[in-house]
């Protein structure tokens, strides 16, 4: 969300947030060393999608002018609300240092590389954020009861994980008393599903390799596409296994039976009218393949699947909504089925992977809260990174407008800050952002209409080879019968003209005598 320093009745009252890296006054922007200068913010203004009817209500929209509307605009390889560091994939003092972090399978790692990567998202969980505090209140509530107390906390790398996922999916508050609007996702059932994502996960690895202090650190990826009912990363070594005493909870061995959730009690954000803040409540609930009333969410997608929604070549369709046909984000997002269809009563990849796990992880407002979502958002933006190796599309695959309301090509994300557009996200890891993924891809199976086409073409070889080898051996046949034939019939020929001949000689000499 919002750099600490930025969120003072001034800073906000101004609605320009331009710090300086080097905290010297009136080098906002590290502009006296070159690094950037404080601009106006651009926001998007092309029309959104139908879906969203209560324009002006909520202060998600046209991001983040509600709340600032001067930002750092950092030069050449520069980056970060103040520019004081290098964009993605770039290191060094002048960041002019190529950097490339691997991801990978969590299941190949080794046993001390397993530790120190479920050790770093303690860590994470434990350790406030160096700059970034969330709002806990509505724009108009922000100042406090007094006007000057500000309505912003601090909160812990991994919390803010999970707190922004919770603001980008919370509803429309419409007022005391009335229903909040529920039909607004600001990070799923669009195009900026796979962007937003994107960021999200690109954001907290950069958080933890400050942490760490290890420019290196990747975060690595859940192969959820195995099929069958098995959550193989939930042992104690990685995830947690299940408790041997509650079929929904964590087993004690874990790390993880010790967290606790953040923004659990959203029935009271939106009758209040607040925002979730950092408080921590119950521990995480897990019980994956357990949902007795869901059957179809008892098992995790097929590699089949993958291979399927790779096939697929248009990025998005009309109306670039959960409910888009042929279309590679619905797909991998899991509206769909994994050939493209869309089908209401399917849930494929992506949300079948979280609906699998029948809990914390299950829940849009909560989900970030088992970190399994981690590993399942890596391996979602693996095949995402993969379809754009593949296809190579153009910018303007992504939609311009008329998606839903922050979904747009040039749309901030909510609510990251700075300003990051869902196009800035559509882009290949390893070229533009810094990072790969280790990763093998299953093969596509043949459709029905390949099978078929295959076998009309085997058949016709087949009659054909039958026809040649045939037609060969009766010739065969006929050749070795008339070879047979051949030396008889010579023979008698040649008997016969050597008889005639001796005839014809006896009749020559009986006339000259
Ligand atoms: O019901 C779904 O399809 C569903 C649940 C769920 C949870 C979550 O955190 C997501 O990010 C997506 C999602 N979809």
């Amino acid at each position: 969300q919002f750099p600490r320093e930025c969120v003072t009745p001034e800073g906000l009252r101004s609605g320009e947030c331009c710090p300086s890296p080097s905290g010297t006054p009136g080098d906002g922007c590290g502009a006296a060393t070159g690094r950037g200068q404080c601009v106006a913010v651009t926001a998007d203004s092309r029309p959104h999608g139908p879906q969203y009817p209560h324009d002006g209500r909520d202060d998600r929209e046209r991001w983040p002018l509600r709340f600032f509307n001067r930002t750092c605009q950092c030069n050449g390889n520069f980056s970060g609300y103040n520019c004081g560091r290098c964009r993605h994939g770039l290191a060094g003092p002048n960041c002019d240092q190529l950097v490339l972090v691997v991801r990978r399978n969590v299941m190949q790692l080794s046993a001390e590389e397993k530790r120190a990567f479920i050790q770093a998202l303690d860590q994470a969980k434990r350790t406030a954020h160096p700059d970034l505090v969330v709002v806990t209140r509505r724009y108009e509530d922000v100042f406090g009861p007094d006007g000057s107390t500000m309505q912003f906390e601090n909160i812990t790398i991994y919390n803010y994980f999970v707190w922004s996922h919770y603001y980008s999916v919370k509803k429309t508050f419409l007022g005391a008393g009335q229903p909040s609007f529920g039909g607004v996702d600001f990070s799923h059932e669009g195009p900026g599903f796979v962007t937003w994502h994107r960021y999200h996960l690109l954001q907290l690895e950069r958080d933890m390799q400050d942490m760490l202090r290890d420019p290196t650190f990747a975060l690595p990826y859940w192969n959820f596409a195995i099929g069958g009912s098995t959550c193989d990363i939930c042992s104690d070594d990685l995830l947690g296994a299940r408790s041997s005493f509650d079929m929904s909870s964590i087993s004690s061995n874990s790390i993880f039976s010790q967290w606790r959730v953040v923004c659990e009690s959203i029935d009271d954000y939106d009758t209040l009218g607040t925002v979730c803040n950092s408080t921590e409540s119950s521990p995480i609930r897990r019980n994956p393949a357990g949902n007795v009333a869901r059957p179809m969410v008892q098992k995790l997608p097929e590699p089949q699947d993958v291979a399927n929604c790779l096939e697929l070549n248009a990025f998005d369709t009309p109306p670039f909504y959960s409910t888009s046909s042929e279309s590679f984000r619905n797909t991998i997002e899991g509206y769909s089925a994994p050939q493209g269809n869309y089908d209401p009563v399917i849930r494929s990849l992506h949300n079948l992977a979280h609906l699998f796990l029948n809990g914390t992880g299950g829940q849009t407002h909560l989900s970030p809260n088992d970190p399994i979502f981690v590993l399942l958002h890596t391996f979602t933006d693996a095949i995402f990174d993969e379809w754009l190796r593949r296809h190579r599309p153009d910018l303007s695959s992504y939609p311009l407008e008329n998606t839903p309301i922050g979904h747009n090509r040039q749309f901030n994300m909510v609510p990251f800050w700075p300003p990051v557009t869902n196009v800035e996200m559509f882009v290949s890891a390893p070229e533009s952002l810094g990072y790969s993924y280790e990763a093998e891809w299953p093969a596509q199976a043949f459709t029905t209409t390949e099978i078929i086409t295959m076998a009309v073409v085997a058949a016709l070889v087949a009659v054909a080879v039958l026809f040649t080898v045939t037609t060969c051996v009766v010739r065969a046949r006929a050749y070795s019968n008339q070879e047979a034939r051949q030396p008889l019939l010579g023979e008698q020929y040649q008997r016969y003209s050597q008889e005639h001949e001796h005839e014809q000689r006896q009749d020559k000499t009986q006339s000259a005598v």
